[in-house]
């Protein structure tokens, strides 16, 4: 009987690896690359990027195990908050007078300015909820977090807007996955603190891509590590777990003393039997949302005006947010600029559920013809291109979620839980819960060796 079995090599699943790496244990990812959701590849200097890129700064989990792992990350210096919207391209400068700078009626700019103090005031709020307290434990500050404001939707908090007014909140709303209409109204406020305060989140990118850190844990793991294993079933007993596994079209079953599950919500309620109900049920209860997203490299030379910025918000497009994903290159670059920059384009919610069955050269075309207006001249400097799509992209923070938690943070039999859905940090979550179920397992086999009967062979 191994020690453990980790189910999954996304960024919760090879921190918990790496916890348990000196016991008897192996991991087992049903793709034939590691990082999950986390997704880059290297191209030369840059690196392309479809799927989770900013991480927690200095103190967070990602530090350390980033520390521990021997991987760099900085904090970006590029701006978080231009905009381009109404044919206009707006960078710097106080965000709250925005929308005195645009093309936009009297009328949308009382409505803006009306729900933006709102918003602010809520920001605020939030900021003292998320604040750690003293000796508090993490899981109460959680609940805290998805107790506030957790009643309503965010569309409901701020009333009916019109289509310009509420192109100033929902791109920044709907990059948790749901629509204004469907988050609950704290999670959006939440965002907005994200936005506005790079200090307080994730403003971090790792040198040399997001799926850097997996992949070195996976390097470090050895033949511990299963590639092309998809779990089938995972069956809690009171004294071990039983893992069934499809490999190169065989099934394999092995018996372990615990087992990390870290696949999404809908994964884990799908294949693992014997859980506590209550907790199975929560699963069960975890809404995702769709994500499709798009990688460029591009040829272009000398600056532009993009270099010193990460994020442009494009509100009434096909995708809400592009990124400079070169921008940390930018900063590394001593002399000269080199040719050349990495973008990456995404479509959460609605946007994504009007793309994800399309054709990938579909929604490349329809990409490439919103770059050009917002980037004009785009379209002569891209050299590759390519889509990814995930169906459960990002699970989101609905009204009524904050009930699910407790049931969620229950005490682990054999089976642990880790996985980004269990939280509202994304991959700070992910490492955290991956990190802390390794930890307690670690005590828990050390225990175990201690008592009689104990079935340990020495
Ligand atoms: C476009 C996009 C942008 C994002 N941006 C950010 C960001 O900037 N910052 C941030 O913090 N977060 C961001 N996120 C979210 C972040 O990527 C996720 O929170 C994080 O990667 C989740 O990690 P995970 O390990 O919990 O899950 P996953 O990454 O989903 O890992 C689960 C793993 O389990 C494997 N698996 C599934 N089924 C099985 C099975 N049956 N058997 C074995 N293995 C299985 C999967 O292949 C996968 O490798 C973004 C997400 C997307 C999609």
């Amino acid at each position: 009987m191994r020690d453990a079995i980790i189910v999954g090599g996304g960024i919760a699943g090879m921190p918990a690896a790496w916890r348990l790496r000196h016991s008897d244990i192996i991991a087992l990812e049903a793709g034939n690359r590691i990082g999950g959701r986390l997704r880059s590849e290297r191209r030369g200097k840059y690196w392309l990027n479809w799927g989770g890129h900013v991480f927690g700064g200095e103190g967070s989990y990602a530090d350390k195990l980033l520390k521990e792992v021997g991987v760099d990350a900085l904090d970006l210096p590029g701006s978080f908050s231009a905009l381009s919207f109404k044919g206009k391209t707006l960078n710097g400068g106080n965000v709250n007078l925005y929308p005195f700078k645009l093309p936009l009626s009297w009328g949308t700019r009382w409505e803006i300015v009306k729900a933006g103090l709102k918003v602010m005031k809520a920001v605020k709020a939030y900021g003292r909820v998320n604040k750690p307290r003293k000796g508090e434990d993490y899981r109460v500050r959680q609940q805290r977090i998805y107790d506030f404001m957790a009643d309503k939707t965010f569309a409901e908090f701020t009333g009916p807007l019109s289509p310009d007014a509420d192109a100033f909140f929902r791109p920044t709303v709907s990059r948790s996955s749901g629509d204004p209409e469907e988050i609950s109204a704290g999670a959006g406020v939440g965002y907005f603190l994200l936005v506005w305060d790079k200090g307080a989140g994730l403003a971090r990118n790792i040198v040399g891509g997001a799926a850097t850190l997996p992949q070195a844990i996976g390097d470090k793991l050895g033949d511990k590590l299963k590639m092309g294993a998809e779990v089938l079933q995972v069956v809690q007993h009171n004294d071990h777990v039983e893992v069934t596994w499809r490999q190169d079209g065989k099934e394999h079953t092995e018996k372990a003393r615990y087992c990390v599950m870290t696949t999404p919500a809908t994964i884990t309620h799908r294949v693992t039997k014997g859980l506590d109900p209550v907790v199975y049920d929560a699963l069960g209860k975890i809404k995702y949302g769709h994500y499709v997203s798009a990688a460029f490299l591009t040829n272009e030379t000398g600056r532009h005006a993009w270099d010193d910025v990460y994020a442009y918000c494009t509100p009434q497009r096909s995708f809400n947010i592009a990124f400079n994903m070169s921008n940390l290159v930018r900063s590394m670059e001593g002399g000269e600029r080199a040719p050349g920059s990495s973008f990456m384009v995404f479509s959460p919610a609605t946007l994504a559920r009007n793309l994800i069955n399309l054709p990938d050269e579909k929604v490349l075309e329809i990409y490439r013809k919103d770059l050009e207006e917002v980037f004009p001249g785009f379209g002569n400097i891209v050299v590759e291109q390519s889509v990814q799509k995930f169906h459960d992209g990002l699970a989101y923070c609905f009204p009524g979620r904050n009930k699910v938690q407790p049931m969620l943070m229950r005490a682990p039999n054999r089976i642990y839980l880790a996985g980004d859905y269990l939280g509202s940090w994304y991959t700070e979550t992910a490492i955290q819960t991956g990190l802390l179920a390794g930890e307690d397992i670690n005590s828990k086999l050390y225990t175990d060796k201690l008592l009689p009967d104990n079935g340990f062979s020495y």
